[in-house]
C-alpha cells in the first residue's frame, strides 16, 4: 500500500534561500508530496530566521501541513525556533541515519538543514529519503515520544 502523500512547508532565511528554492522545486515535482507551501523568505527579503521557522512550525502544529523543511546557515537557529511551537519536534540532521531516526525514533515533523554546512546535492538526497519515512505509532519509540510531549507545558513527564 502506498503512503499518503505529504503536505510540506518550506522556509528559510536569506542564508538558506538558495537551498530552500532548490528543495522546494524538488518537492513540487515529487509524487510523494501533495502540496508545498513556501513561507519565505523571497528574493531580497531579510526576515530573521525565527519568524520564518515559527510560521512554518505553526502550520504543522495546527494541522495545515504534515511536515516542514527549513534552511538557515547552520540549520540550528531554525530548529531551535521551530521547537518553541508546542507540539513541534524539529531537528537538524545532515546525515542519512539521523534523518531516518528523526522520523522513526522521534516522530519529528520538521527537518532543518544548514546551507553553510552541507552540499546541495546531499541536502536534496536527504530530503528525498526523508519523504519515505513514516512514524509507526505502535513502535517502541512511541512511548518515548509521548514522554517528550509530556514534558511540554508542565515540565513534568506524564
Ligand atoms: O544559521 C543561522 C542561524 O542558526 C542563520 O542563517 C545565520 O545567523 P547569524 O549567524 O546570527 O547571522
Amino acid at each position: 500500500m502506498s503512503e499518503q502523500p505529504l503536505r510540506v512547508v518550506v522556509g528559510s532565511d536569506d542564508a538558506g534561500l538558495e537551498y530552500k528554492n532548490a528543495l522546494k522545486e524538488d518537492l513540487e515535482n515529487d509524487s510523494r508530496v501533495v502540496s508545498v507551501v513556501d513561507v519565505g523568505v523571497g528574493n531580497d527579503e531579510h526576515t530573521a530566521y525565527p519568524h520564518v521557522a515559527v510560521q512554518a512550525a505553526r502550520l504543522v502544529a495546527e494541522g495545515s501541513a504534515d511536515r516542514a523543511l527549513l534552511v538557515c546557515g547552520t540549520g540550528l537557529g531554525v530548529a531551535i525556533s521551530a521547537n518553541k511551537v508546542p507540539g513541534i519536534r524539529a531537528v537538524t540532521a545532515h546525515d542519512s541515519y539521523s534523518v531516518e531516526r528523526s522520523v522513526l525514533s522521534n516522530n519529528a515533523q520538521v527537518l532543518c538543514f544548514g546551507q553553510r554546512v552541507i552540499g546541495l546535492e546531499l541536502a536534496r538526497k536527504l530530503a528525498g529519503e526523508w519523504l519515505d519515512y513514516r512514524f509507526d505509532s505502535s513502535s517502541a519509540s512511541a512511548d518515548k515520544v509521548a514522554v517528550i510531549d509530556g514534558y511540554e507545558g508542565t515540565g513534568v513527564a506524564c
